[in-house]
């Protein structure tokens, strides 16, 4: 395992560091992305200044009384009640400005968070789909959750602010020390100065294992987060031992990291209290041999003031003294943190999240909308669409955490780095290739109301037309007009509004289908309307059976729709599409489960959907049936449109469109266990398709 451990290291030294932001860079992005109450942070920086200076005179203070009660007389009676009176209300002070803090910060704190997070949840509502499709949904819950919430703290403590007061504090600390014997203070400072020296070996060291350990844990979550969401798949092929076993595997590992750390943090701790015990002894051994010497001079006769005079203080000040000597282990770690230009390791763990927001924030919207003026929003879109030369590639990302996992469970991985063409993209931050043309010079058109049929081989580019005209994505080159309006000089949501899409598996909320149905309108409908796309969609057909539906439209659906057929599933979301009275309707493989439910009525409930309202409708289907009676079907192959037309013309063409059919026919008369002499009638007997 230790061997095991090496290797990890050497791989991890030699992985891209993450992300740790300088303080600057951290002020910088506070100053343009999050809105922070100045004036609290100001307010609480004045407080923390004052607070330290006050706490830099105590001691000094606390020295003046014991010197003018040793040697108090008739005359010095004023200063020394002026005095005390400094000394009640520095501490009456201090001990207000640490109930307010105390109060303060822990109901700023919140606030701050709370505030923090909603930027960042604005912000990623600002995203494009694409991101969210490739960063799995716990690792953002974690950057909204730690991020916001150690960016709250950060806001809160001031560092800098702080850093500045504690060090006063420290400084002062250590002043008096040195007023009060010159010797002390190096005997202490140099016992100290070993003692960080031996506490930064152990901590570089701990640190080392940390960063092990922190790869781990990131595998470990997104194993479990793949466990978790793969779970049907996983117990249907009986792989429950294998799973457990990798992450038993990733766990031990975990563990034995775990160790590694805690031992080394154990050392630290040694020395770290060793070094205050050490410190407090240096001070007595001190007091002890001043002792000695002046005893041994008053004993020669020779009266030392010198020494006299520091055995004096020693004996007023040893307590102090000796209370005060780890100030100095902390201003000099402080000075070496500075010396080293590096932080303490709470603070840089701190920061490795923040770097996580920062990074957040540095992802933009790739859909540019600049050019759109305000009036041009509510425009309405008529449904004529046109692509014109249309090119486009998917930018992909690095799937570094991917390919590493792949690693520690032992499988062989190809190094994807190898087969594309890496470029650093400074406005993601990461490393990004593209996938060569998906579409390549694609032109098109559908006419107002038209209905139209998408067919073709799998990954020819269909479901990558929808994203497109929906601008999940910006194409590289060519144009979509929609209405005779390039989709680029159009608001997203004008464009979305009036494009009503159902996708394969369409995604809902855990709640009732009334809420799903109407997810859009936020209320604003009404009962016919609801009825009316209810009755189009065939939602009515089920929600009607009392006994699986006991609550009707009120009926909770469980997560994901887990509690609906995937037939159920796509009718409510084709109802779902329809009440927003689109101008365009398209249907990417949304009718599999219906057309199988009710086999030849498809077309009927087409002519349905289109009694609706006047709508261009694009159906994306394999089951070419689905797209028999469509005004024109494009057959797509490798992005391009290689043949168009209406079902007969295509047929009669005798090219892929005809052979598809042909070779779906095949398939079905095997399916039904049908005689191969049915094959010729394929021009004849169109219903054979179903
Ligand atoms: N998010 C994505 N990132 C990278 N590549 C993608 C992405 N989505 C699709 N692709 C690639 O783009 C190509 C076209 O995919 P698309 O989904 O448009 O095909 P399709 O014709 O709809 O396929 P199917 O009929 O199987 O649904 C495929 O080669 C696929 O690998």
């Amino acid at each position: 395992m230790k061997q095991d451990l090496k290797v990890k290291q050497e791989n991890t030294s030699q992985e891209a560091k993450e992300y740790i932001p300088s303080q600057i860079e951290i002020w910088k992005f506070y100053w343009q992305f999050i809105k922070i109450d100045w004036y609290i942070l100001i307010g609480l920086n004045c407080q923390w200044l004052v607070e330290s200076i006050l706490h830099t005179r105590a001691p000094f203070l606390l020295l003046s009384i014991k010197d003018q009660l040793l040697n108090i007389d008739a005359n010095n009676y004023d200063s020394f009640f002026l005095l005390v009176i400094e000394f009640i209300a520095t501490h009456i002070i201090l001990q207000f400005f640490s109930f307010i803090q105390v109060k303060v910060t822990n109901r700023t704190s919140k606030m701050v968070q709370q505030n923090i997070q909603k930027q960042i949840i604005d912000h990623l509502f600002t995203l494009d789909i694409h991101y969210f499709e490739e960063n799995k949904a716990t690792s953002l819950h974690q950057i909204i959750q730690e991020g916001s919430e150690q960016i709250g703290k950060e806001i809160q403590y001031g560092r800098i602010f702080q850093k500045i007061n504690q060090f006063i504090y420290f400084a002062s600390r250590a002043y008096f020390i040195y007023v009060q014997n010159v010797k002390i203070f190096i005997s202490v400072a140099v016992v100290a100065l070993i003692c960080i020296l031996l506490q930064q070996y152990f901590t570089k060291e701990k640190k080392k294992i940390e960063k092990i350990n922190n790869k781990i844990c990131e595998f470990e979550s997104f194993a479990l987060d793949e466990i978790l969401n793969n779970m049907m798949l996983i117990k249907t092929y009986s792989k429950e031992e294998k799973e457990k076993k990798n992450l038993e595997k990733i766990m031990q590992k975990n563990r034995d990291s775990r160790q590694q750390t805690q031992i080394y943090q154990q050392i630290t701790s040694i020395v770290q209290s060793c070094s205050h015990e050490m410190m407090k002894i240096a001070v007595i051994c001190h007091a002890f041999y001043y002792y000695l010497q002046h005893t041994t001079t008053q004993n020669q006769g020779e009266f030392n003031k010198q020494n006299n005079f520091q055995q004096q203080i020693l004996s007023r000040n040893l307590g102090e003294i000796i209370s005060n000597t780890y100030c100095i282990l902390f201003l000099i770690r402080d000075l070496i943190q500075i010396a080293n230009n590096s932080t303490d390791d709470f603070y840089e763990n701190r920061k490795k999240h923040i770097g996580k927001v920062m990074n957040l924030f540095t992802v933009k919207s790739s859909i540019i909308q600049e050019k759109i003026q305000k009036n041009q929003n509510d425009e309405l879109l008529e449904g004529e669409i046109i692509f014109d030369n249309v090119c486009f590639s998917y930018p992909a990302r690095d799937n570094k955490l991917t390919q590493d996992y792949k690693l520690i469970q032992g499988q062989n991985i190809v190094d994807q780095t190898q087969t594309s063409t890496f470029n650093t993209n400074e406005e993601t931050n990461v490393n990004s290739f593209s996938i060569q043309g998906v579409l390549n010079k694609l032109s098109f058109k559908v006419n107002p109301g038209e209905c139209v049929g998408f067919v073709g081989a799998s990954g020819g580019g269909k479901s990558t037309i929808v994203k497109l005209m929906e601008r999940y994505y910006d194409i590289s080159k060519g144009a979509i007009i929609i209405n005779g309006k390039n989709i680029k000089d159009v608001s997203l949501q004008s464009l979305r509004q009036n494009i009503g899409l159902v996708h394969q598996e369409p995604q809902f909320f855990d709640n009732d289908i009334e809420y799903n149905v109407t997810y859009s309108l936020e209320g604003n409908y009404t009962q016919e309307q609801l009825n009316k796309v209810l009755q189009i969609s065939g939602v009515n057909e089920f929600i009607l059976d009392k006994n699986r539906f006991p609550l009707g439209l009120k009926t909770l659906i469980g997560n994901k729709g887990v509690k609906l057929s995937t037939g159920q599933k796509q009718r409510i979301a084709i109802a779902r599409a329809l009440i927003i009275e689109p101008r365009i309707l398209i249907l990417d493989e949304a009718t599999s489960a219906l057309d199988a439910e009710s086999e030849n009525s498809f077309q009927k409930y087409i002519e349905q959907i289109k009694s609706y309202q006047k709508m261009t409708i694009i159906i994306i289907a394999h089951r070419l049936s689905t797209v028999l009676n469509c005004d024109k079907i494009f057959v797509l192959q490798s992005g391009t449109i290689i043949e168009q037309g209406t079902h007969q013309n295509l047929l009669q063409k005798n090219s892929i469109y005809s052979s598809l059919v042909k070779c779906q026919l095949k398939q079905n008369i095997q399916h039904q266990n049908l005689s191969l002499e049915h094959k010729d009638s394929v021009e004849t007997n169109d219903s054979l398709l179903f």
